[in-house]
């Protein structure tokens, strides 16, 4: 669902009453525009010392242009929360990312020539923002920053963008940063808080320093109504493209991310939280379908979870199961796991036009809402972030988990100061 559609058309009636009771939803159905024509509130001090609240939406990026996908990969590589080679990680990343480097080139020019999550990114949070405005006015004005771990803008640059906006450096400026990953994995949230931290450190310095910017984390969002509406309509939408008399019969399979066995057997909390989110979207769409929860994308060879989505397709096909909808629920943009290894790698090559995908969440106003609800209930908890943030896996034995958690509890005294 695009953005063109006017807020107007998002029925009260069709959407679960306990989104709109934590959205204040009323407020924002007094708009009669579309999305991109809510106005920005006067400036209230609210305790963000007038200068309102950074919003940082964290995610991993990926190339916008085929020649960015070298320093993508390298960057991505050089990374051992995500792959951890210990000390020979500075000598076999760059050898491994040169390596694919060729052939994840194709990949992205056979999606246009790079990824579009910058795009969505850059879209989502600004119109959040301009949301969050409208239902969330003591904490505004909300300005919008997108954080990538391994592509621009880079934390670095988001974090030298905050300071040079007055956010740090002595104005104790309010900033929340906000994963887009709706399930954790300390392979992916957990390493760009990581990087938040390390950066914190490097440009305002570590510890408790006077004026500098008080963080907080939105660190996992899996069943949030908004975004369980978001998906199971776009399912809905689809599975109207079936004949009403096979429509129940369609299986639903529920793609994410495949994580290393060493990471789910650490004790990530990924697995459960993909889990929560398809039983949650399930329970919304009432249970119509038949439907498993299958796993893409493994790189390299050891063993990672499954069962595989390529598989998972191949084997019901040759069971006699070819109406299949594939549903991305683990990110909420398209990326090359999407218009690549879905569309073109998995559906194409089975030439079956019974074996869909559902769209991804992308523009979906659902959605956006869904965003600004989250965003709004966090700044009314004032909690700097959640008990769970706060455990470590069972196996984890990184000293980088330690500090960066550490630093983001700390961040509690400087909220209710
Ligand atoms: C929830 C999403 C993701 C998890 C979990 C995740 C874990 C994970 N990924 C790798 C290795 C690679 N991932 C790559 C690309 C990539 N990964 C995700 C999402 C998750 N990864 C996305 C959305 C993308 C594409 C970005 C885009 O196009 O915008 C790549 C690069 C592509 C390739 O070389 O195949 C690698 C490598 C590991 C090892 C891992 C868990 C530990
Ligand atoms: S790896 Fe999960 S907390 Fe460190
Ligand atoms: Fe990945």
């Amino acid at each position: 669902m695009a953005l063109r559609q006017p807020l107007t058309q998002l029925s009260k009636r069709t959407l679960p009453s306990q989104f709109f009771r934590s959205t204040s939803i009323p407020a924002i159905h007094q708009h009669r525009s579309n999305l991109a024509s809510i106005s920005t509130p006067p400036v209230v001090n609210n305790g963000t010392n007038g200068k309102g609240t950074a919003i940082v939406f964290m995610n991993m990026g990926g190339p916008s242009t085929t020649a960015d996908v070298g320093n993508f990969l390298s960057r991505l590589f050089a990374d051992g929360d995500l792959i951890p080679l210990g000390r020979l990680q500075n000598y076999i990343g760059p050898l491994i990312s040169r390596r694919r480097t060729p052939k994840i080139i194709k990949q992205y020019a056979a999606i246009g020539g790079g990824s579009p999550i910058r795009k969505w990114s850059e879209l989502q949070s600004s119109e959040m923002c301009k949301l969050l405005d409208s239902i969330s006015p003591s904490t505004a004005p909300h300005r919008p920053y997108v954080a990538f771990r391994y592509a621009d803008p880079l934390t670095e640059e988001m974090y030298t963008k905050l300071l040079a906006d007055g956010f740090g450096g002595g104005n104790g400026g309010r900033a929340v940063a906000f994963t887009q990953y709706p399930q954790y994995s300390c392979s992916t949230t957990g390493s760009s808080l990581n990087e938040l931290w390390r950066w914190r450190g490097r440009l305002e310095g570590k510890g408790d320093v006077e004026g500098a910017i008080k963080w907080s984390v939105i660190d996992r969002w899996p069943t949030h109504p908004g975004l369980v509406e978001a998906f199971a309509r776009n399912i809905e939408a689809k599975l109207q493209e079936y004949p009403p008399e096979t429509r129940n019969n369609v299986v639903l399979l529920y793609s994410a991310h495949s994580l290393p066995m060493s990471v789910v057997n650490r004790g990530d909390p990924y697995p459960a939280e993909v889990a929560a989110t398809v039983h949650a979207v399930n329970t919304r769409l009432g249970f119509k379908n038949p439907y498993r929860l299958v796993w893409q994308s493994q790189v390299g060879p050891s063993a990672w979870l499954g069962a595989q989505t390529s598989d998972t397709v191949e084997n019901y096909i040759k069971k006699g199961q070819t109406d299949l909808v594939l549903i991305p629920i683990a990110f909420t943009s398209d990326h090359i796991e999407t218009l690549y290894e879905l569309d073109q790698e998995v559906i194409g090559e089975t030439g079956l036009d019974s074996i869909k995908r559902v769209e991804s969440l992308n523009g979906s106003e659902v959605f956006i809402k869904a965003l600004a609800d989250i965003a709004k209930t966090h700044l009314e908890e004032n909690v700097a972030c959640s008990q769970q943030m706060g455990l470590r896996c069972p196996g984890c034995v990184s000293e980088k988990c330690v500090e960066s958690k550490k630093f983001f509890a700390s961040q509690q005294k400087e909220l209710t100061a």
